[in-house]
């Protein structure tokens, strides 16, 4: 099964200059859904992780569904002002705007080993304020994961010293 076909790209959302990647196409289609999964369960299913650190809001699909079949728990980075309890915060900047997000700062304790999930990384703003946030609580951060990664704008370069996988990529199209 090819996921990319499963992806539809929507020009000038949500700003002009913008391709938007839409993975709601490939949630709803139960084949290319399981398999995004399954790849991403297979992947870590040996590495003895503690939790999977989902990105709000679509890292939150594939990171519940991937720490439910690996049996560990699940943590949810969240935009500003959702979460309840005392939280640390990291401001970024992506694609078509800025934002903040925020963690629990008892949502992983020092030396817990974790993933961080995304639907898709981009310029990599987004992932490169919840590797600070994960690595202030002194988890021991394997690598972040992605359904589909935008090489030409190079997000990897973020996160130098953190391992990127990315199941799909659009490059120059
Ligand atoms: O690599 P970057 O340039 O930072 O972009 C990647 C982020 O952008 C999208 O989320 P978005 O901010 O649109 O939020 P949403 O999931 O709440 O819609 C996507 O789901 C990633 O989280
Ligand atoms: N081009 C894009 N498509 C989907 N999500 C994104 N987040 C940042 N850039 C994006």
């Amino acid at each position: 099964m090819d996921l990319k076909q499963n992806i539809r790209s929507i020009p000038d959302w949500p700003i002009k200059g913008v391709v938007f990647r839409d993975l709601t196409t490939l949630m709803q289609n139960p084949e290319a859904f399981r398999l995004s999964c399954d790849i991403l369960y297979d992947r870590y299913k040996d590495k003895n992780l503690d939790k999977m650190v989902g990105i709000d809001a679509r890292g939150f699909v594939f990171g519940a569904v991937v720490a439910y079949r690996l049996g560990i728990g699940f943590v949810p980075v969240r935009k500003k002002g959702k979460l309840p309890h005392k939280t640390i915060q990291q401001s970024y900047t992506l694609e078509y705007g800025e934002d903040t997000l925020e963690m629990h700062e008892d949502a992983v304790s020092p030396g817990e080993k974790v993933v961080i999930v995304d639907d898709l990384i981009a310029t990599g703003g987004t992932v490169g304020a919840t590797v600070k946030l994960v690595k202030q609580l002194g988890a021991d951060l394997l690598e972040c994961a992605f359904v589909v990664e935008l090489p030409d704008l190079k997000g990897r370069d973020q996160i130098p010293d953190c391992p990127v996988f990315s199941i799909t990529e659009f490059q120059g199209e």
